[in-house]
């Protein structure tokens, strides 16, 4: 489990996140909600220690995130180019020589699903297909959790739903998604968890199957109430 307790994070005088807590589970998709410059990308850099806190705390496992803790958890960026002079193949060899978790086998399989020609130079790739290879080179990780940011983020439906596909696959298998995004339509029947933040703080933690069975309402219903009043 990645859990943030009470994390608070300033820019200068700033303070973005004022006492931030939540949990997201293994074998969970963990969806943070909230609008433009709320902290959603703070949150998973923080994580990752990209960025740091000025108190509060970040668990992975029950453990104070550390280097070893980057075998159990990767990032994966939006739609910003990764490695771009390189090929899809060069990538992935590169990440088979730089991470030992690297598994070639669902690389591969990835390569397929998103009908990705490796032979393809990164930086010619249209937006779609660089975000499809942003997760290829995520998800082919063994690794326990997954954090992504903005993976629909600028792309044609077709890719979106290719994406969000990706998510009903074996390819994440049990393991721990946080995932932010604007567009909820398109993966709102995949998230099991929302977190919806507002002015720095969460507002609202819910299990989705939980509020859909007991109280009728999509994630998209809530959201109106929470951030429309
Ligand atoms: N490096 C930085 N220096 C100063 N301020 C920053 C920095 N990074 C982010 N901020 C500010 O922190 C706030 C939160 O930014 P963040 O990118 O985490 O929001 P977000 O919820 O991910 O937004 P979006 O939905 O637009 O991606 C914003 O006001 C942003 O301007």
């Amino acid at each position: 489990m990645i859990e943030l307790k009470d994390v608070v994070k300033k820019y200068g005088r700033k303070e973005v996140l004022k006492g931030v807590s939540f949990t997201a589970s293994k074998g969970e998709i963990t969806c943070l909600i909230g609008v433009n410059g709320v902290g959603k990308t703070t949150i998973l850099n923080a994580i990752m220690k990209l960025t740091p806190i000025q108190s509060g705390e970040i668990l992975v496992d029950d453990e104070k995130v550390t280097k070893e803790t980057f075998e159990k958890v990767t990032f994966i960026p939006d739609a910003t180019t990764m490695l771009p002079n390189l090929t899809i193949e060069e990538a992935m060899d590169f990440m088979n020589d730089f991470y030992k978790v690297w598994n070639q086998k669902r690389a591969d399989e990835l390569l397929k699903f998103f009908n990705l020609n490796q032979k393809d130079k990164i930086s010619s790739l249209s937006k779609g297909n660089t975000a499809k290879t942003n997760l290829l080179l995520g998800l082919a990780l063994d690794v326990d959790y997954v954090l992504m940011d903005e993976p629909f983020s600028g792309i044609d439906i077709f890719s979106r739903e290719q994406i969000a596909e990706v998510f009903t696959t074996h390819l994440i298998e049990d393991r721990g998604v946080i995932i932010t995004t604007h567009e909820i339509n398109d993966i709102e029947h995949l998230i099991d968890k929302a977190v919806l933040l507002d002015e720095g703080k969460i507002y609202k933690e819910f299990n989705t199957e939980e509020i859909r069975e007991n109280e009728g309402k999509s994630v998209i219903d809530v959201m109106r109430e929470v951030y429309r009043g």
